[in-house]
């Protein structure tokens, strides 16, 4: 049985006036990986700062190994939370953060994070304030994925790694959840970058849930239908529509559901062109309806 690490229920933060968290209501379970997604200023830094008691909530419940995070060392010690911008003190090199990692992380492996370090060519021994931007990420990557803790939160964490470093920290990030797999709580606007790796999806708009899902049933939920606008339009028919983009008498709507096998072959008859949603077409679908809505009245206009 699958043991859960994380109950919420009703979290809300508030920052004076503004609620940055609306009283969401979700589980974490062992042993998965979580894409926490969303807009920019939706509320995914604040809700793992909330998880790894570095914030207390204004309202609601919240279990981390069943117990409040910010109150119990014990469960602090199972977290490691990866800030998009780590800090370290200033005299550190990269080599004095990895030899005081064992400290905080009892799970902690030095022969893998010494094998990130050549896969990072990341040199130990300079000041780290002299590291470029991606090498300072670099460091944090090393960190969360080394310290092997039972939850570990990546928050943007690669900003600056080019594109090889970032599919190395995926590979190597797979490679070690298979031998030793933990709870992995992922935080990215590269969503298709990172769309395979992604077990289960939390999307976050305003402060507030809009999809809490298996991976797998989103990465299916849901198809493009192109074409002819009328013919769209009568092939939809009451579909629930989750996008809607036209030009002159073009249209391309995507619904919310699975076609069966009778639909696609209607679909083909009808010259339309039907196409899969990649996670982040559906993410931008569902968290950026005034986009839509701008572009058809763009066309209409
Ligand atoms: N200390 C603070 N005081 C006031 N408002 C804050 C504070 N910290 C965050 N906020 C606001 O709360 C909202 C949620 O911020 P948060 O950093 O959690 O978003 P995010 O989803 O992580 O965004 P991004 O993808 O841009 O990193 C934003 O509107 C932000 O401006």
């Amino acid at each position: 049985m699958t043991a859960t690490v994380v109950r919420a229920s009703g979290l809300t933060k508030r920052y004076g006036s503004f609620t940055a968290v609306d009283g969401v209501d979700f589980a974490l379970e062992e042993n998965r990986i979580y894409g926490l997604l969303g807009r920019n200023g939706a509320g995914k830094t604040t809700i793992m700062q909330l998880l790894t008691g570095q914030l207390f909530p204004n309202a609601g419940e919240l279990e981390v190994f069943g117990r409040t995070p910010a109150e119990h060392a014990d469960v602090l010690r199972r977290l490691c939370f990866i800030a998009e911008s780590q800090r370290y003190p200033e005299d550190f090199h990269a080599q004095h953060v990895f030899k005081a990692a064992p400290w905080f992380f009892e799970n902690w492996d030095a022969s893998f994070a010494e094998r990130l370090i050549a896969d990072f060519r990341l040199p130990l021994k300079r000041p780290i304030k002299k590291l470029s931007r991606g090498q300072l990420s670099a460091v944090g990557v090393i960190v969360g994925l080394a310290s092997r803790a039972p939850l570990t939160f990546f928050d943007e964490p690669y900003l600056g790694l080019d594109a090889v470093a970032r599919h190395i920290f995926y590979d190597r990030l797979l490679e070690d959840y298979a031998e030793y797999p933990r709870t992995i709580v992922l935080s990215t606007h590269l969503i298709d970058e990172v769309a395979n790796l992604l077990e289960h999806i939390i999307l976050i708009d305003q402060g507030r849930i809009l999809l809490d899902r298996d991976a797998e049933e989103v990465r299916g939920s849901a198809t493009t239908v192109a074409g002819a606008r009328a013919v769209v339009e009568e092939f939809i028919g009451t579909r629930p529509v989750i996008g809607r983009e036209s030009l002159g008498g073009l249209a391309s709507v995507t619904i919310d559901g699975r076609l069966d096998q009778a639909e696609r072959v209607r679909a083909a008859q009808l010259g339309l062109e039907l196409a899969p949603v990649s996670l982040q077409q559906l993410i931008v679908h569902l968290t950026g309806t005034d986009l839509a809505g701008t572009a058809e009245q763009e066309a209409a206009a």
